[in-house]
């Protein structure tokens, strides 16, 4: 097999560190300057606060700000800005013990129920779900009666009450990573339990355990000071709880000593908050979805280019047929995604056509490209992707200005697409009749009635000989290539005129393989549709093409009918791409030789 060239144009992935990321979104940006603010007070305390924050003057018992005591005195004749510093301290010091304490107790726990699930899983899921049954704030009271008012054990005892927090969020990652093939990998490679829990485990679960620990944090605050509000904790230790007390029992009078401590305590959790929540965003456990303004930035670079880039952005391939003999005609079609380092383009001007009753084949290595320009014809690219064109006709119809909803509506009834995965792409929990006559019914306004009798009659039509029980059945019941008969059955029951097949054949066993071609030729020819499928494999390319074009890198390298192009490929690409699958047929060959003669030594005997 000869090996793919290695893209000359792919960049090096640049990684930008986090904390370089979190530095570009504003808010978080304040929000992290708060706290090292309210860090800084607390460490600093000794050296800020002007008086000891436990020195009694009566002249300044509930006086106003002003005479060398900024914030003013409280009820027992105390600096209060003296006071709000250490207490920041007394804050601080308590949230990191409850974090650590939630964190030790929830995060091995919750992976460990995560890996190996079973007898560990129903255990720990008890103990947190009792956990989280019990009314913390009493154990809370009773505990710190019980411990002398002792401080840290009231935190540890609060971490405890925080610890369900993080074992939910560690097992559920552990539960999505088990399922990973790269950790069936490790396993098979000898790698041991402990060493799986250490590194890949502990990764995965690490970026959403940093967002709950701020969020933590801030709960802890919260609770702290709840505590301290009811009086619990030791009087000469200043903390915020204690403050706001002592302003409650004057806020009519002298609301000024509630405020500061208040104003300190909601800061400092909002900042905990939004830190948090900037976090979720950089290291996606939210799913970011691209702004108007970075899609309307992408537009505007796939559309408009530097002059240095200009002889690059010719467009690339060409078309056959005029414009209304198409079913499919696009041209000079870019996508790409908005990326740290700028924009991507992973499709760089691609022009293409197809006519009714035509196969063409997308063909090339991985990553050329191929299946970004499929996507960006059904309007189905992920999120993130923006597509410019000087247009995309389908059925002699412009699409590419059209909104989202108008090109959503085009889908199953003027263009069809048949995916690469069948059996992922089928819904476990409905049956495959549910799967075929909800779009029929409601997309193409069918009663149940006949929307049944076409989704069976398609199923009959693609070769699928007990179509009742195939109806009945759920998509794990059937194999895959019934599954894929099924999709290419949905995807052609609205009768398109453009049906697009991403690698249609790959998952499937060779013998399928061949056969699906074959149903999709047929249909494609029952129907007059125009057909584009996309594959890696000259192979297919062969047996069901008319014409093909060849991409590498985003551009179409090369494009004719396949005869011409098999004959006499024009590209060095090209030829490099025949020559692989030719190897595979050489290697075919050489396997039925050795059966041939396996056969016959069989024989002899
Ligand atoms: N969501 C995405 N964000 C950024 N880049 C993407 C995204 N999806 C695909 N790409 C990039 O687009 C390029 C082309 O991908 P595409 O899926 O079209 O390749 P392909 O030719 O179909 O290969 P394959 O047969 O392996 O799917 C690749 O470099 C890929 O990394």
């Amino acid at each position: 097999m000869t090996t793919a060239p290695f893209p000359a144009t792919l960049a090096p992935v640049r990684r930008i560190s986090l904390l370089r990321r979190y530095l570009r979104r504003p808010l978080g940006v304040v929000a992290l300057v708060v706290l090292l603010l309210v860090v800084a007070a607390a460490v600093l305390a000794p050296w800020l606060a002007p008086f000891d924050p436990n020195f009694v003057t009566f002249k300044i018992v509930h006086a106003e700000p002003g005479n060398g005591h900024l914030l003013g005195g409280d009820s027992a004749g105390r600096d209060i800005l003296s006071r709000l510093l250490y207490g920041a301290r007394t804050t601080l010091y308590g949230a990191v013990i409850t974090c650590v304490a939630g964190l030790v107790l929830g995060v091995p726990a919750g992976v460990s129920a995560g890996y190996f699930g079973g007898v560990t899983d129903r255990i720990c899921s008890w103990i947190s779900d009792a956990l989280q049954s019990i009314p913390g704030m009493i154990v809370l009271l009773v505990v710190a009666a019980g411990t002398g008012q002792s401080f840290p054990v009231l935190m540890v005892a609060l971490g405890v009450f925080m610890a369900p927090g993080y074992y939910r969020i560690s097992r559920a990652r552990a539960m999505a990573v088990r399922k990973e093939p790269y950790i069936d990998a490790a396993r098979v490679a000898g790698v041991t339990n402990p060493r799986i829990l250490r590194t890949h485990m502990m990764r995965a679960v690490y970026a959403p355990i940093v967002v709950q620990t701020a969020l933590t944090a801030g709960i802890a605050i919260g609770m702290q000071a709840g505590l301290q509000f009811l009086g619990i904790g030791s009087a000469s230790t200043p903390s915020w709880g204690q403050m706001m007390n002592d302003g409650f029992n004057t806020m009519l009078t002298f609301p000024k000593i509630l405020l500061w401590p208040s104003i300190a305590l909601g800061v400092t959790i909002a900042a905990l908050a939004f830190i948090g929540s900037t976090l979720a965003d950089l290291i996606s456990i939210r799913a970011e979805q691209p702004s108007k303004r970075s899609r309307a930035r992408v537009r505007h670079e796939l559309a408009a280019p530097s002059a240095a880039e200009l002889s690059d952005r010719v467009a690339s391939g060409s078309h056959e047929h005029a414009l209304e003999d198409c079913a499919l005609r696009v041209e000079n079609l870019r996508v790409g995604y908005a990326t740290q380092s700028g924009v991507k383009e992973v499709v760089r001007g691609v022009s293409l056509d197809a006519a009714p009753g035509e196969v063409l084949g997308i063909v090339g290595e991985s990553g050329s490209g191929k299946t970004q320009t499929s996507f960006a014809v059904l309007d189905l690219l992920p999120s993130g992707g923006t597509a410019v064109a000087d247009g995309i006709w389908i059925s002699g119809r412009e699409v590419s200005k059209l909104s989202s909803a108008e090109r959503a509506a085009l889908l199953g009834r003027s263009i069809g697409y048949v995916p690469q995965e069948p059996l992922s792409n089928l819904d476990p929990c409905y049956t495959i009749e549910h799967q075929l006559v909800e779009p029929l019914r409601y997309v193409h306004g069918l009663s149940k009635a006949d929307a049944r009798a076409r989704a069976r009659e398609v199923l009959v039509r693609v070769g699928i000989t007990d179509p009742e029980r195939v109806l009945g059945s759920y998509p794990h019941q059937i194999s895959g290539g019934m599954a894929q008969r099924v999709l290419i059955a949905g995807a052609v029951s609205g009768r398109p005129s453009v049906l697009v097949a991403d690698e249609p054949t790959t998952a499937l066993d060779v013998t399928v393989q061949a056969e699906v071609l074959e149903l999709l030729r047929e249909l494609q020819q029952e129907y007059g549709m125009a057909l584009v499928i996309v594959t890696h494999n000259f192979g297919v390319v062969a047996d069901i093409c008319d014409r093909v074009v060849v991409m590498k890198d985003g551009r179409i390298v090369e494009t004719g009918r396949v005869e011409q192009i098999f004959r006499a490929p024009a590209h060095p690409y090209t030829a490099e791409l025949i020559s692989a699958s030719l190897d595979d047929v050489e290697g075919r060959d050489e396997l039925d030789r050795a059966l041939a003669h396996a056969g016959g030594e069989d024989d002899a005997r």
